[in-house]
Parts: C-alpha cells; sequence; structure tokens
C-alpha cells in the first residue's frame, strides 16, 4: 500500500490517494454479526462459559479452534479471553502448558476482525517472544486456529532470509518475532510500520522483559503507538512495576487462575531429584537413557558446549537410542530440523540449552532431565513443564544436584513445587569411563570438545547469582575433568587470576572479598556477552541470548554495566561494540597475556578509560609498530629458559638483511616479495642439505646393521635396535656396491631375493666383487653396468637373460632410485 501511496504522491495527487484507500469488504451481515459480538463482550462471566461456543467469538475462530480440536476452554483461557475482547490490558500468569498461547492468540484474531481489518491496513498485532522457536509455534498456531480469516500473518526471526521478510513487511497484518529481529526491522526497513499496531503481546513477558532485552525491547516499545491493548503472558510473570511501567501498563488486568493451586507445577508432571557427586552424572545420564530406550526424554544442560559434547560422545557411544541436541550457535535451519525432528519422533533424547526450556510445546514428552542445576526456581519450573503439558498430558521430571547444590530445593519447595528425593540403583549405573577415554585418546577434535565442554560448565558456575547453591570452591574440578574423560583438567585461566587476586589482598576484609567476586563476575558476564555477540553470525539478535542463557538473567546489579552490556547483546554489528570490545582489551595488564582474561576488566574501568580517549584498530596498531613489537612471531625455550634459534627466521640474504633494518613499519609489497624470492634460494639449498644429510645417516646406518651381523665391533657402536625398523631383509649394500665376495653370502641373498621379488635384488648378488669399500667410497658410487661389466665380475656367473635385464634396470637406475626402491619395498613390508 506504501508503494501505491509513493507514486501518487509522486503525481502530485495525494487526495486521489485517500479515495483509493481500500473499502472494507465486509457484507451488511457480518456487521450485524459484528455488532452483536461486540455487544456480548461485556456479559461475559468466565465461571459459565463451558465450551468456546459459550464466548462471543466469530464464526471462523469457532471453526478454526472445532477444526483443530480445540472444544473446552482451559482456565486461563476462559478468564483472560473476556477480558482481552473488552479490551483490557492484561497480565496473564498461568502453569506451563496450560494453554496461554490461545489466550492472546484468540483475542488478536477477534479484534482485527471485528476492526475489520484488512491486508492494506498493516501490522495490527505484533507478537513477541524470546526465542525462535517459540515464535515459529506461536506463528503455526495461528496458522491453524486462524487459517479461515482474511489476514495475513508474518515470522521474523533471525537466522532468516532478512530481503524476503523485508520486502513483504507492509502486508503483514500479524506479525510474531523475536525482538533483536524486530528492531532491526524497524531501523533499517521503511516498509515496517506499527502505526497502526492495535495489540501488542510479549509471550514469556517475563524474559522479554528482564535486563538481558532491556534495551532492545524500549528501543522496539519506543517505535510503537501508545494507544494499543498490551498482553503481557508467562508461567512466572513479572509483576515488577518497573516492567509495567516501561510499557505504558498502569493498571492492567491481573489474571492468574492458578494463584490459589496448591503448586505451581503441573499436576499431571511427578518430580523427583537425585544428589550425587560430580563424576557420577555423567554415568547416570548414560544408565538412565540406556534404561529408557523406549521414551522421549529432554535433557537441560548449562551452555552449549556441555551440549555438543554429551551429544557428539554419546552418538560416539551408540546407546541404541536416536539423540539429538538443540542450542544457540547452531545454524538456524539446523534448529528448526532438530526442532521438528523432536516433535516427530517418540523414542528420542534431546540435549538442550534453556534455549528449549521455554513455551516449546514438544508433544509426548516422558521425561525431562535437569542434569545441570537450574539457576532459580524460575528457570527450573519452565524446564520441568515441558513435559505433562496440555489438558491431558502426564510426565516425569528428574533434577541431578550436587551435594552442596541441595540447598536449591528449599527454594523449589518454598514456591510451592512438590519434589520428591530417590536414589539411584547404583546396580543399574554402568559408567563407560574406559570407553569414554579410549575415544578421546582416539578423537582429538571430540576431546578438545570435552576441554570446552569442561572450561564452559566450570564458567557457568562462576558466574551463578547465587552463591549458596553455586560455590565454585566446592566444585571438584579434577573428578569433573575425569568424568569427561579428560586425564589432565584443561586449565581454568579466569579462575587461576581470581585466586592470584585474591591470595594479593588476603588481609582485606571478607566485605572487599566479595566485591571482588562480583567484579571478576562482571567482567566474566561481559565476556560471555562478547562472545554472544560474535556468534550473531547470521545477523541476528536473540540467539545471543539464547545462548549467554543462563548468565544473562542472574546478575541484575550495576546499572552502569548493565546499560553496557544491553549495547553488547543487541547490537554486535554497531561501531559501539567494536569500540568496548578493543577498549576492554586495551585496559589489560600487559602481563596478561589472555585474551580471555582480556575482556575481564571491569566495565566501569573500560568506561574511564573510553571517556579519556577513543581506542581504535589503528590505534593499536600504531602501538604496536611503535613498541617495534614482532607480531606473528613464536620463541620457543629450552627446559632451563633459553631461547631456541629457530633456524628459518635467520635471514641469509643481503637483500633480507638490508630490508629488515630498514623497515620502519606497513609492508613494501613488492619489496618483501623480492626479498621472499632471495631467501627462497636459501631455503632450497637448505631443503637439498638436509636430504642429502638424511640419505647419509640411513646409509650409514645400513652398513652398521651389516656389520654388527657379521660380528664386527662398531667402534661408535651408537645403533640399537630401537633406533629404526628392522632393515636386516634388505640387500646388503655393500654387496650392491662390491665389497665382498659373491659366495659368501649365496644363501642369505636368495631369500632376501624372494621376500623382495626384484631383479634388481638378484643383480645386486652378481655385483658383489669381494672389494673393501670405505664409507666414503659409498657416497660415490658407479653406475650398476659399469659395476657389472668393470669391476671383474665373470661375466659367465651372470644368466644370459638375466644379463639383459640387469643391463637395462642397471642403465636406468640412479643409486637413489634404488635405494627408494628398497625403501618401498621396506613400507610395504
Ligand atoms: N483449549 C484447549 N483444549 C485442548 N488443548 C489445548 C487447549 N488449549 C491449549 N491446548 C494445548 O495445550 C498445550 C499447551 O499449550 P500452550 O503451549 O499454549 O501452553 P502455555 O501455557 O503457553 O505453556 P508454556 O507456559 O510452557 O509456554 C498445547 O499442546 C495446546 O495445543
Amino acid at each position: 500500500m506504501k508503494q501505491d501511496n509513493k507514486n501518487k504522491q509522486k503525481g502530485g495527487r495525494q487526495k486521489k490517494v485517500q479515495l483509493f484507500k481500500p473499502r472494507k469488504k465486509k457484507t451488511p451481515e457480518e456487521d450485524a454479526a459484528i455488532q452483536y459480538l461486540q455487544a456480548r463482550y461485556d456479559k461475559i462471566v468466565p465461571d459459565e462459559i463451558k465450551t468456546f461456543k459459550d464466548l462471543p467469538l466469530s464464526q471462523k475462530t469457532l471453526k478454526g479452534l472445532k477444526d483443530n480440536n480445540f472444544h473446552t476452554p482451559t482456565e486461563i483461557q476462559r478468564q483472560a479471553i473476556g477480558f482481552a475482547l473488552q479490551g483490557k490490558d492484561i497480565l496473564g500468569a498461568a502453569k506451563t502448558g496450560s494453554g496461554k498461547t490461545l489466550a492472546f492468540l484468540i483475542p488478536i484474531l477477534e479484534h482485527l476482525f471485528c476492526k475489520k481489518w484488512t491486508r492494506m491496513d498493516g501490522v495490527g498485532a505484533l507478537v513477541i517472544s524470546p526465542t525462535r522457536e517459540l515464535a515459529y509455534q506461536i506463528y503455526e498456531t495461528l496458522r491453524k486456529v486462524g487459517g479461515l480469516h482474511d489476514f495475513s500473518a508474518g515470522l521474523i526471526i533471525g537466522g532468516q532470509n532478512l530481503k524476503f521478510e523485508r520486502k513483504r513487511m507492509d502486508q503483514i497484518n500479524i506479525l510474531i518475532g523475536t525482538p533483536g529481529r524486530l528492531l532491526q526491522h524497524m531501523d533499517e526497513n521503511p516498509l515496517f510500520d506499527c502505526s497502526q499496531l492495535q495489540i501488542l503481546v510479549l509471550d514469556e513477558a517475563d524474559r522479554c522483559l528482564d535486563m538481558g532485552f532491556e534495551a532492545t525491547m524500549n528501543a522496539i516499545i519506543e517505535n510503537l503507538p501508545p494507544e494499543r491493548q498490551t498482553l503481557l503472558f508467562s508461567a512466572t510473570q513479572t509483576k515488577s512495576v518497573k516492567d509495567l511501567a516501561r510499557l505504558s501498563l498502569s493498571y492492567p488486568t491481573y489474571v492468574a487462575p492458578h494463584e490459589q493451586a496448591d503448586t505451581v507445577t503441573p499436576d499431571a508432571l511427578q518430580q523427583s531429584y537425585i544428589v550425587c557427586e560430580i563424576d557420577e552424572k555423567l554415568g547416570i545420564l548414560w544408565s538412565f537413557i540406556k534404561n529408557h530406550l523406549k521414551q522421549k526424554v529432554l535433557v537441560f544442560m548449562s551452555t552449549c558446549k556441555q551440549v555438543k559434547y554429551t551429544y557428539d560422545l554419546f552418538c560416539k557411544l551408540r546407546p541404541g537410542v536416536s539423540l539429538l541436541a538443540l542450542y544457540g550457535t547452531l545454524h538456524q535451519e539446523k534448529r528448526e530440523k532438530i526442532y521438528n525432528e523432536f516433535c516427530r519422533k517418540s523414542n528420542v533424547i534431546l540435549f538442550a540449552t534453556d534455549l528449549a526450556s521455554r513455551g516449546l510445546d514438544f508433544p509426548r514428552v516422558n521425561w525431562v532431565i535437569q542434569y545441570d542445576c537450574p539457576e532459580d526456581v524460575e528457570t527450573y519450573i519452565h524446564r520441568a513443564g515441558r513435559t505433562a503439558r496440555g489438558v491431558l498430558g502426564k510426565g516425569e521430571g528428574l533434577l541431578m544436584l550436587l551435594p552442596h547444590e541441595e540447598k536449591i530445593v528449599e527454594d523449589l519447595t518454598k514456591s510451592k513445587i512438590p519434589i520428591n528425593k530417590i536414589s539411584v540403583d547404583p546396580s543399574k549405573v554402568v559408567a563407560p569411563q574406559r570407553k569414554i577415554e579410549a575415544l578421546l585418546s582416539e578423537h582429538t577434535d571430540l576431546k578438545q570438545t570435552a576441554q570446552r565442554a569442561f572450561v564452559s560448565y566450570v564458567k557457568s558456575i562462576f558466574v551463578m547469582k547465587n552463591k549458596e547453591v553455586f560455590d565454585i570452591k566446592l566444585l571438584d574440578t579434577d573428578a569433573y575433568a575425569r568424568s569427561l574423560g579428560l586425564i589432565v583438567p584443561p586449565t581454568i585461566r579466569f579462575l587461576q587470576k581470581h585466586k592470584y587476586n585474591n591470595s594479593k589482598k588476603k588481609d582485606d576484609t571478607e566485605e572487599e572479598e566479595q566485591e571482588e567476586d562480583t567484579d571478576v563476575i562482571e567482567k566474566l558476564k561481559a565476556k560471555t556477552n562478547l562472545e554472544g555477540d560474535s556468534e550473531q553470525s547470521e545477523g541476528s539478535e536473540e540467539e545471543s541470548e539464547d545462548e549467554s542463557d543462563i548468565k544473562k538473567e542472574q546478575i541484575k546489579k550495576k546499572d552502569i554495566s548493565k546499560k553496557k552490556l544491553m549495547k553488547l547483546d543487541f547490537h554486535g554489528n554497531d561501531d559501539t561494540d567494536d569500540e568496548d570490545f578493543l577498549t576492554v582489551k586495551n585496559k589489560v595488564n600487559p602481563h596478561e597475556e589472555s585474551e580471555e582474561e582480556e575482556q575481564l576488566v571491569p566495565l566501569e574501568e573500560t568506561n574511564k578509560s573510553k571517556k579519556k580517549k577513543p581506542l581504535t584498530k589503528a590505534a593499536v596498531a600504531k602501538k604496536i609498530l611503535k613498541k617495534k613489537l614482532k607480531v606473528n612471531t613464536t620463541i620457543k625455550f629450552t627446559e632451563e629458559g633459553e631461547a631456541i634459534e629457530d633456524e628459518k627466521r635467520n635471514l641469509k640474504s643481503e637483500l633480507a638483511k638490508q630490508y629488515e633494518s630498514e623497515n620502519v613499519g606497513g609492508i613494501d609489497i613488492e619489496k618483501a616479495k623480492e626479498v621472499l624470492r632471495e631467501e627462497d634460494k636459501y631455503d632450497k639449498q637448505r631443503f637439498r642439505e638436509k636430504v642429502k644429510a638424511k640419505h647419509k645417516e640411513e646409509k650409514r646406518k645400513l652398513k652398521n646393521k651389516k656389520k654388527e651381523e657379521e660380528g664386527e665391533k662398531d667402534d661408535f657402536g651408537s645403533e640399537s635396535e630401537s633406533d629404526g625398523p628392522d632393515l636386516s631383509w634388505l640387500p646388503d649394500p655393500d654387496k650392491i656396491y662390491g665389497e665382498k665376495n659373491a659366495s659368501d653370502d649365496d644363501d642369505n641373498d636368495d631369500k632376501e631375493s624372494s621376500i623382495g621379488g626384484s631383479d634388481r635384488l638378484e643383480s645386486a648378488d652378481e655385483d658383489d666383487d669381494g672389494s673393501d669399500q670405505s664409507e666414503e667410497k659409498m657416497y660415490h658410487r658407479p653406475s650398476k653396468r659399469s659395476l657389472v661389466t668393470s669391476k671383474g665380475i665373470p661375466q659367465e656367473s651372470v644368466a644370459p637373460r638375466k644379463k639383459k635385464k640387469l643391463a637395462e634396470i642397471s642403465s636406468k637406475l640412479s643409486v637413489q632410485e634404488a635405494e627408494a626402491l628398497a625403501m618401498q619395498l621396506l613400507m610395504n613390508k
């Protein structure tokens, strides 16, 4: 429509544009129906509603519901839909799997229907979800239930074709998306117009409004018209006045049908927990899977890297059931494929991060295993809620806790979560420890994945806010590493630094130490966000949220840090972030080499330094040049700490030396090429010398061997059996080049020729003229033809057929070729 407007504006006939505005196509019957429905809105009594038909809903919506087997509204639907139809803002809280999606989709459809919304009216409703998968799921439900309406719906999530989305933006009536992508369209897409927006919905509202999305959400809200209806839904609803004020909600209707219930989790969800040592966890999980091969299981872990490792490892261990892994660093297409596969299959294990913990409605999940302790009660509720969903859903939840993490159970029970302690039957636990270690030694990439998983888990514990439950000091990292199959635990640099700082400040008061803790957490968090940014290669937003998941919600502390982090979260590609990144690095103690630690500088400090002087990449480069630091150089040291000179780096040519001394910075490509060509000559020569020396050494070894066989004493006697492979079966070089009487070794040589099976070896027997050859002579050998003809070998001793062949071969072979052939035979053997 906008495009049309533009064209017509060009012609200077703006008034006509107004005339051409498409007419509402509703018939008089429809008008009457709308009026009838609207008249009933104020008379809705939730308790009297038994089926959807009891609600004043359009025929299209009712048919859509019926076609999808939705007949009876759930409690939240019964209570919320009425208020929503009346146009009230809603703060909806209901248990997981209780049907909140329809509680906001039905009012959207009805509202637009009654407003006679058409495609040309633009975006009438906007639904925001914190993850792509959830947005996709809402979109699918809308398509099913609202399929009979004439509205168009659009899904805007990261990882999809931005151009494609961009072009269709002006035709969308109901828009469902993730915060980052929505903002991207708002900022960049001229076709995106929300000025007519009627309804804004935040699904998983508390997550959308938490600090991880704060900046993005504020920016989105700023772009929306203030006169609109706002609906917020979540199983763990926000009651923060600040959050509500941000959305301009002063008196929303609070709808919480389960508030008085005995439990906050679904009744059909059976929940239990076990306490085990950290090195037992993997074995228990493995055994659990082996004992539940005919079930659908969802396993939650703290970090992407843990998920990746466990998945890779278990795939190699072959448990006998389908395995899947879902985490944010995966490519969007893969994410979609895995999501759909898990929905479809019934005997399958899915390892996932908290990316899958909210809102996702996987059908018929039997078990939810929380392999790592959830960071808080809310996370527990959402994770556990992936099972026992809907009206008839049933399921079980198992929480795995380390002894010191058991404290979280108190919080859970206080929050009305019925959970029982159970124990594991040790006879049923089979830990494939040896196999894991063997696999890791066989597959270097798997070992590296294990190392990453180890570090990421330790980090995730370290950044947790609730120090009573997540105490890094109580974590047996060595045992954890061993359980992952790592015999040597990887270095945890950030912890080492933390310990070092603590020991330096041992006189400080406990309070100060606590502050130190907080600082490091902030630094780590900053790093986490920076990592998250780098993961946004698909040009999207919330995946950094999905992925730095555990960390972002926890630390809601200093305002400065907060604002900073927001920026890093969502505008990874803008200049400001780049600057932040570099500034952080710049503040590092010059003695610290680790990039990881470089980013762990307090953000407050970063701010100060940033104010002083913005640091650009060019400035860093200048600084390096000024210090005359040689970049990209490696210095190796002996055990005594002396530098080992790398002869490859020694410049030989005069030109190179001159270039080096003149070089003041920058690269003169042409000159550098010339220098390289010069240096190349020396390199080639060095290579030739090396090859020569190698051959010499091999020949010496052969000779020594021969001497040993003959019982002669070798004065130098340095060759032991372990020095090389058994070469005894090879032809004696002395014989080949003439040393002794051929007859001495006749038997032996016959045997050699039969193993080697070559005429050349036979001819070597015949070469033997009994003359004593010095080692030096060995390196300058006459051709085989001349050996046969001129060294006094009686011609009669050579059979005529062989003689001919011998003449042929010896004329063709050089000494090196003969050796090469011998080596090849050795290798074949
Ligand atoms: N009225 C209904 N009748 C039957 N099934 C329903 C009804 N409403 C929703 N469901 C089903 O219940 C399941 C859970 O619904 P939904 O995903 O909307 O829950 P939710 O409350 O949003 O959960 P979460 O808090 O985890 O996001 C879905 O499979 C949905 O199809």
